[in-house]
């Protein structure tokens, strides 16, 4: 019995979610240019298909799980379930109105014409909100329809901004904060489930080694309480003496969010010769 995983063919979700499988060291040959390949070591088959696609295939069963954003999830409205958020693919979907038009909140929009590749989310949004307006769907360069007379304002992704600052445009309101997640069929039996949760295992632990980083560091002995409690570490820091008598070398691991305000307090603290270094998987 084998997994079968559809994900991008290309686009802004291919590399991660490629890279993301190697990191859980399943090996993928053949990837260039192909629409289905095996892994070597995990019985998983990938389908490298359009994202439009990958929430109807998972729920049809042709496919056990995807990769694919929130976005898309929800604008497609297919019944698979999310399993694990990945951390990639972070964007949003907004309203966007041309920079010199004013906006008094969502009433402005009433009666625009609004051009935009995620009709349902829109939709949704309108109705929500009481406001009646005319919704054209395009595929793609939605944010030029203002600029060509195609449209009054657009609901589209955003990530950095430039596209809309390029395009003469302005963010008014987020319907969506989205992220690359991986979805499930509802119907999977005991053994397709098992292999799923060996996937996530991998995938926890390798998003957990990312966002940590071991450090070690030199102490002076009469400096180490202090520096100790600094430290949380995975149970405790590791203690070990140097060859220098008077002086320990301690080991620990750093959370990402809390790390340059720990280091210079470990420095503050009397720490030396601290080395940062990546980890690559982290089981707890
Ligand atoms: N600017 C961005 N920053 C981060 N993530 C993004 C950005 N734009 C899109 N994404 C995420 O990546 C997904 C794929 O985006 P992409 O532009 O490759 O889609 P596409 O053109 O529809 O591709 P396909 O050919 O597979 O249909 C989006 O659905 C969204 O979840
Ligand atoms: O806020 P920004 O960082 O500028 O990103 C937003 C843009 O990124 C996406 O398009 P993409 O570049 O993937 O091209 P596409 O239109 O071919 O999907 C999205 O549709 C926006 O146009
Ligand atoms: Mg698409």
């Amino acid at each position: 019995m084998k997994l079968r995983i559809a994900i991008q063919k290309s686009g802004r979700l291919y590399e991660d979610s490629v890279q993301l499988l190697k990191e859980c060291g399943i090996d993928l040959r053949n990837v260039k240019d192909r629409l289905k390949t095996e892994a070597d070591n995990f019985p998983l088959e990938i389908f490298f298909l359009r994202d439009d696609d990958i929430p109807q295939y998972v729920e049809d069963g042709v496919a056990d799980i995807g990769i694919v954003g929130e976005n898309v999830l929800y604008e497609k409205n297919k019944k698979a379930a999310i399993v694990e958020k990945l951390g990639f693919g972070k964007c949003r979907l907004s309203v966007a109105i041309p920079r010199i038009q004013q906006y008094e909140g969502v009433q402005s929009l009433q009666g625009k014409r609004i051009a935009t590749s995620y009709p349902f989310l829109v939709n949704e949004f309108l109705a929500k909100n009481n406001v009646q307006a005319e919704i054209h769907e395009i595929s793609g360069s939605v944010e030029i329809a203002p600029g060509i007379g195609l449209a009054d304002v657009v609901a589209d992704l955003v990530s950095s901004g430039s596209t809309l600052l390029m395009n003469g445009l302005k963010e008014v309101e987020v319907l969506l904060q989205s992220q690359a997640v991986l979805i499930r069929n509802n119907n999977l039996n005991a053994e397709q489930q098992k292999l799923i949760e060996k996937l996530v295992f991998r995938i926890r632990a390798v998003k957990k080694a990312k966002h940590n980083k071991y450090i070690l560091l030199n102490a002076p002995n009469d400096k180490l309480q202090e520096i100790i409690s600094l430290l949380p570490g995975m149970k405790s820091p590791t203690v070990l003496p140097l060859a220098e008598t008077g002086w320990s070398s301690v080991h620990s691991v750093l959370s990402e969010d809390t790390f340059w305000d720990i280091i210079e307090q470990l420095k503050a603290a009397g720490a030396e010769g601290i080395l940062v270094v990546p980890i690559e998987k982290m089981i707890i």
